[in-house]
């Protein structure tokens, strides 16, 4: 039976075996080969990596096999490689683009397909759009530009004769490579000078032995768990928000450790643990590290951020004359930005960032060594830095609520949300409403909320920043009760 395959807020996911069979994945490598020969660069080949799943590397070696029965090289990336590796890779090879298998932070069940373009950032939607027209035509057994025929039976979408296959794959490590580079963007002499204890967890995903080879090179004293391959993730999500982050919390709080870090299945989103056990969120982490980057390291140029993600941001880059860019959520668009506007830092709120000199992709393991390196530098922990920032620029107070809604109940949410347009909330007048991404409504004080409904779950997405916790409740309440929104 065809399946519906589309590309979301990250990539196409699929439950293993039901969607994610053998050729449904074929399928969509082949639209994917079709693509980069329509665009005339498949000779420069495609980067194929995988986390550390189900089948992993039995999906990665299909995805390869119908890229070089297309003509198209492959640099197959042994063993299980972060998301943000492999699209470093393309840089590394001059390669055409990469797709990497991985669900991230899904359950178990879970597999997914990301494809990687050639600027090493997750794929924009007028190329997704593309794939999937080459998906529909395949699965049609229409004439898909630029997609070779079987010889035998003249139909599109099969696999070439034998002798026609060139079988160009190279199977190679980036590891080493993106050591390398990392270690040229992190002042590892700071953390060797300040002696720090870390503790890692990699949620048993394709992060492990990163973040452990570099603060291990920088003389930190390491405690690493959660460092085997898992595809049930001990019986948790890997997700580094929430209570997945229990145990690294007692860890650090135990082993009076100054940093705790995490990543996500394929590590490319972080979670910071401080030295007292508490958790610092993306929406705290980002405004310190734009400090960071400004104060110590004397860097100079915008942000880019998404209509999710804290306004902290603008009140720093407002102080040095400097834009903020907001987008959709996505790391597709920040990264975009990040490429046009040259931005100096590109962060959201779920956890992802990147910086100048980098890929535009989101790297866990790069955010996981800033965050090292500013502790390390500084001397102080992560709320002490934060408490600094605090009081030259103002406390916000931010918060995201998930919410479940039935199918008729998400119509009925969504229909609501176009006209939502109350005059005040919380006693602040509404000045500004935004809707490029679900209704943004933005108050006299600053203070704002966000209703969205999520591309990757099946929820409504709440968030508030307020100028204190007790106008974050009330925004929370009011808007909760405006929409009929029950948690
Ligand atoms: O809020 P959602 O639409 O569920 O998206 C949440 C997150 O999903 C993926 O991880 C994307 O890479 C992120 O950029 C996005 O922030």
């Amino acid at each position: 039976m065809s399946h519906k395959i589309s590309f979301g807020t990250d990539g196409w996911r699929g439950i293993i075996a039901k969607d994610f069979t053998f050729d449904n994945v074929r399928l969509v490598a082949r639209a994917v080969a079709a693509y980069i020969n329509q665009l005339g660069i498949g000779k420069r080949g495609l980067v194929v990596g995988r986390d550390n799943r189900f089948l992993a590397e039995e999906f990665a070696e299909a995805v390869a096999e119908e890229f070089t029965n297309q003509d198209i090289p492959v640099f197959l990336c042994s063993g299980a490689t972060p998301t943000p590796v492999t699209a470093y890779a393309i840089k590394l090879y001059d390669a055409a683009g990469a797709v990497m298998l991985t669900a991230s932070h899904n359950p178990p069940p879970y597999n997914g397909f990301k494809f990687i373009p050639e600027y090493a950032g997750p794929a924009l939607p007028h190329i997704t759009k593309k794939i999937e027209e080459n998906i529909a035509k395949l699965q049609a057994g229409e004439p898909c530009d630029f997609y070779q025929l079987e010889p035998a039976t003249g139909r599109y979408g099969h696999l070439l004769a034998e002798e026609q296959k060139t079988c160009n794959c190279t199977e190679l490590n980036p590891f080493e490579a993106y050591i390398e580079h990392i270690s040229n963007i992190i002042d590892l002499a700071v953390i060797r000078q300040a002696g720090l204890k870390v503790v890692v967890d990699p949620m048993y995903g394709a992060g492990i032995g990163y973040l452990e080879h570099l603060l291990g090179e920088a003389g930190a004293k390491l405690e690493v768990f959660h460092n085997n391959r898992d595809p049930l993730f001990g019986g948790t999500l890997p997700e580094p928000t929430g209570h997945s982050l229990d145990e690294l919390r007692k860890r650090v709080r135990d082993g009076g450790a100054h940093l705790g870090l995490a990543l996500d299945g394929d590590a490319d989103r972080f979670g910071i643990i401080d030295a007292n056990g508490e958790y610092i969120t993306p929406n705290q982490f980002l405004p310190l590290l734009y400090y960071h980057l400004l104060t110590v390291k004397g860097w100079r140029g915008p942000v880019a951020r998404t209509v999710a993600t804290t306004h902290l941001l603008d009140r720093l880059a407002a102080r040095v004359g400097q834009q903020v860019y907001e987008s959709p959520v996505g790391f597709k668009y920040i990264g975009q930005n990040m490429l046009e506007k040259d931005c100096i830092l590109g962060g959201e709120e779920s956890g992802g960032l990147s910086i100048k000199g980098h890929i535009p992709e989101k790297d866990g393991i790069l955010a996981g060594l800033l965050a090292t390196e500013m502790v390390a530098y500084h001397q102080k922990s992560l709320t002490e830095l934060l408490q600094q920032v605090y009081t030259e620029f103002g406390q916000l107070y931010s918060e995201r609520l998930d919410i479940h809604t039935s199918l008729e109940q998400k119509e009925a949410i969504l229909s609501q949300l176009k006209d939502f347009a109350p005059q005040e909330l919380a006693g602040q007048l509404v000045t500004e409403k935004i809707t490029m991404d679900g209704t943004k409504l933005i108050l006299t004080d600053g203070a704002w909320v966000l209703i969205r409904p999520s591309g990757t779950e099946p929820l409504f997405r709440v968030y508030v920043e307020a100028n204190s916790l007790e106008q974050k409740h009330k925004l929370q309440q009011e808007v909760k009760e405006i929409l009929h929104l029950h948690t």
